[in-house]
């Protein structure tokens, strides 16, 4: 078993060609695969919330380095398919997986692996080619012997399933430990070639779809469980407002926000119009930190009656 930590030595790479490719993070929801890449890329770019299943899109964030372009590719966790969206999750995180250069396994340092992470675990051995390396999170949250025990219990996993981690590295993405390292790691598993983006970009999502996300992420917090699968978010419009002096633009976004039914409006728009306010403005300062232009935001709740089991809604909806 190689498990690394920050003592070891500095990766050779640095010596060698430069490198470009694709990873992703794949795990249970709420293994922490969307914060790790917030950590690595060092921006705001993959929506997080104390909720399983929040990333719906995948949005890829861009570590650039004198030595590589790592892209990360984000993808929503797998699970049970219970609706037509469901399914088509599922089939994104199993495209994702095939076209990667390496797939990092994200597995909480505080929960025992479970059934869940057996089943990805499973249909990861599938995919032969690709290398894997266990990304072991939230390392913050547990003592070294619980720590020794997970990482024990991964090496053996990988044995059962017929195949070797890459390696098995322990991160805090929270605690910022080990998540230098761990691009380090990923670097030498990337294929040579010239950088694929422009340096300073972040992510190739469309503008649009990554302020429906943080729009959505307001939306979601604090609500009850059920809610999370039904809400959508579409930007309709964004258009710099006229008349406004160079020096204090002003950008108009108005944007939907779909529930589907009647009764889930109340509890998004709360009472008085008050918590639907919050979310617009807690959104609007991530927007406007997004985009760095001040924002005028136009919120609108709409009924889109079972948006999750038919299709033309789901197409409309950006699925
Ligand atoms: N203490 C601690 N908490 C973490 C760490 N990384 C993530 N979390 C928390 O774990 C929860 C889930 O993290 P996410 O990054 O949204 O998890 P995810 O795997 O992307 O979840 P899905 O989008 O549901 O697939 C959030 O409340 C995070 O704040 C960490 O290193 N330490």
């Amino acid at each position: 078993m190689s498990v690394r930590s920050q003592s070891t030595e500095p990766s050779e790479s640095s010596k060698d060609a430069h490198r470009a490719g694709f990873a992703c993070f794949v795990g249970r929801p709420n293994a922490g695969k969307s914060t790790l890449t917030n950590a690595l890329v060092g921006q705001k770019v993959a929506i997080t919330a104390n909720q399983p299943q929040t990333t719906r899109h995948t949005v890829r964030g861009i570590v650039h380095r004198e030595d590589a372009q790592l892209i990360l590719v984000d993808t929503p966790g797998l699970h049970k398919p219970r609706t037509l969206l469901g399914e088509r999750l599922n089939d994104v995180v199993r495209t994702t997986w095939a076209e990667v250069d390496v797939i990092g396994f994200c597995l909480p340092a505080n929960e025992k692996i479970g059934p869940g992470d057996r089943f990805i675990a499973k249909e990861l051995a599938g995919i032969r080619k690709t290398p894997k390396v266990a990304v072991v999170t939230k390392t913050d949250l547990v003592d070294s012997k619980t720590l020794a025990e997970q990482l024990i219990a991964i090496d053996q996993l990988g044995r059962e399933l017929g195949f070797e981690w890459a390696e098995i590295v322990p991160v805090s993405a929270v605690g910022d430990q080990q998540v230098q390292l761990l691009a380090d790691l990923l670097v030498p598993l990337l294929p040579e070639g010239p950088a694929l983006y422009p340096e300073g970009d972040l992510t190739d999502e469309p503008e649009q779809v990554m302020i429906a996300e943080l729009i959505r992420e307001a939306a979601l917090e604090g609500v009850r469980d059920e809610l999370p699968h039904s809400i959508a978010v579409v930007v309709e419009e964004m258009l710099p407002r006229e008349d406004r002096p160079a020096d204090k633009p002003l950008l108009d976004i108005h944007a939907n926000l779909f529930i589907e039914r009647p009764s889930q409006k109340g509890i998004i728009i709360g009472p008085q119009g008050k918590r639907l306010k919050e979310v617009g403005i807690k959104s609007r300062k991530q927007i406007e930190a997004l985009l760095g232009t001040p924002v005028f935001l136009d919120l609108h709740v709409k009924v889109a009656k079972d948006w999750q089991r038919d299709p033309k809604q789901l197409r409309r909806l950006g699925f």
